[in-house]
């Protein structure tokens, strides 16, 4: 939310055109409207070194026109984010703009928690220490913003309990009275209320728990396929945002909504009729939409990935925490709720699989503490 704000003033402030809104992730690049970060820099998987990386940038007259236009780069959800890749992408802005200003000049605006969701090579990288895994560490983070801001007041959660539950867990603790609370949402049977989102944190758990539902209701499955324009390359990266290209739906599907509509009191709890209208995604670049989708504002909702609920916020869900894997993912998970009563886990938990990377304790003690 705060994010968009600022989105708003920059483009007030620097025009449309030279304000880049981006994310590590399609799916949250797709919520702001934006694009993913590599796409912006036009550098593919980014795994060459920067050298080489600046070579295929000046090569391509598109990419390059953006990079010397910006003005503004917003980077959401930072925490994914790698370290190295960050110093690559600040090398390749100083090149490219002929400045050596940090950025060539551009005003970098991040935001994220690095307690959430890290970059997926962490943890995998041997020597792991040396390397600059989180953003945070990479060469030229602190002389890539004048400000660093720690955001503390909470919105989501009101209930003070929760509050200091996930502000633990967040941190990699759980307390006894933490714990007691946990086990209150215990599911005993273990088959959760089917009126509920699970959240799993593999993507292939989501696929079998919807297909299995979605078929198990017995009746005729319709495919809705997504209306897209643009070229390939930018209709890809709709392909990993959050309006599937194939919606299966059918009679009595547990569905979500996809967008924010301003519906007027029609989605009020109970209601069961609304007749949904394809909305539209686009990938945006500067003031130039390069690629647009007309799809549906649904997704089969019985489970999701906890990768993909990064950034949303749910009434109701259910969770196998066991499985759970990497740092900040039961955080992520649980954070999504605005209140406990809406919590149930399958039985077997380990409050060992709440992780907490140290760096980025050691990181939020120094700057923010
Ligand atoms: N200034 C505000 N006033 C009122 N409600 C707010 C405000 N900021 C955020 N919220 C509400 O709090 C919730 C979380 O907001 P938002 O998703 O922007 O936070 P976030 O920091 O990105 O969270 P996360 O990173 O955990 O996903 C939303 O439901 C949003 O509507």
């Amino acid at each position: 939310m705060l994010i968009q704000e600022i989105i708003k003033l920059l483009r007030k402030l620097h025009g449309k055109k030279e304000v880049s809104v981006t994310a590590p992730t399609g799916i949250v690049a797709c919520s702001l409207g934006g694009q993913t970060l590599h796409s912006f820099a036009g550098v593919g998987l980014a795994k060459a070194d920067a050298e080489t990386l600046l070579s295929k940038v000046l090569d391509n007259k598109r990419v390059l026109r953006r990079w010397r236009m910006v003005k503004a780069l917003v980077v959401d959800e930072i925490s994914m984010v790698e370290g190295e890749f960050f110093d690559k992408l600040e090398y390749l802005a100083r090149m490219i703009r002929e400045n050596d200003e940090p950025w060539g000049g551009i005003q970098l605006v991040v935001s994220g928690d690095f307690l959430q969701l890290p970059p997926i090579s962490v943890g995998k990288k041997k020597n792991s220490d040396s390397d600059k895994e989180y953003a945070f560490e990479a060469d030229s983070w602190d002389q890539s913003f004048q400000l660093q801001v720690g955001l503390n007041t909470i919105f989501r959660q009101s209930d003070p309990q929760l509050i200091k539950l996930l502000q633990g867990i967040r941190k990699g603790e759980l307390d006894d009275e933490g714990l007691e609370l946990l086990e209150q949402c215990r599911c005993i049977d273990n088959e959760p209320d089917e009126t509920v989102v699970r959240l799993f944190p593999r993507i292939a758990d989501v696929s079998r728990v919807n297909d299995m539902r979605l078929k198990g209701l017995g009746e005729e499955i319709i495919v809705y396929e997504a209306f897209d324009r643009g070229e390939r390359h930018w209709i890809d990266q709709l392909d990993r945002g959050i309006a599937p290209n194939n919606l299966q739906l059918c009679k009595g599907a547990r569905v979500m909504l996809t967008k924010n509509l301003n519906v007027k009191g029609q989605l009020v709890t109970g209601a069961t009729e609304m007749v949904m209208k394809p909305l539209t995604w686009n990938v945006e670049v500067g003031d130039k939409i390069r690629a647009t989708r007309l799809q549906l504002p649904l997704i089969l909702a019985w489970a999701m990935s906890i990768h993909k609920s990064q950034g949303m916020t749910v009434d109701r869900l259910h969770t196998n925490l066991s499985k759970a894997f990497g740092f900040g993912m039961i955080y992520v998970a649980l954070s999504r709720l605005r209140s406990l009563d809406g919590l149930s886990f399958s039985s077997d938990f380990h409050p060992s699989k709440i992780k907490a990377h140290p760096k980025v304790l050691e990181y939020y003690k120094n700057h923010f503490e």
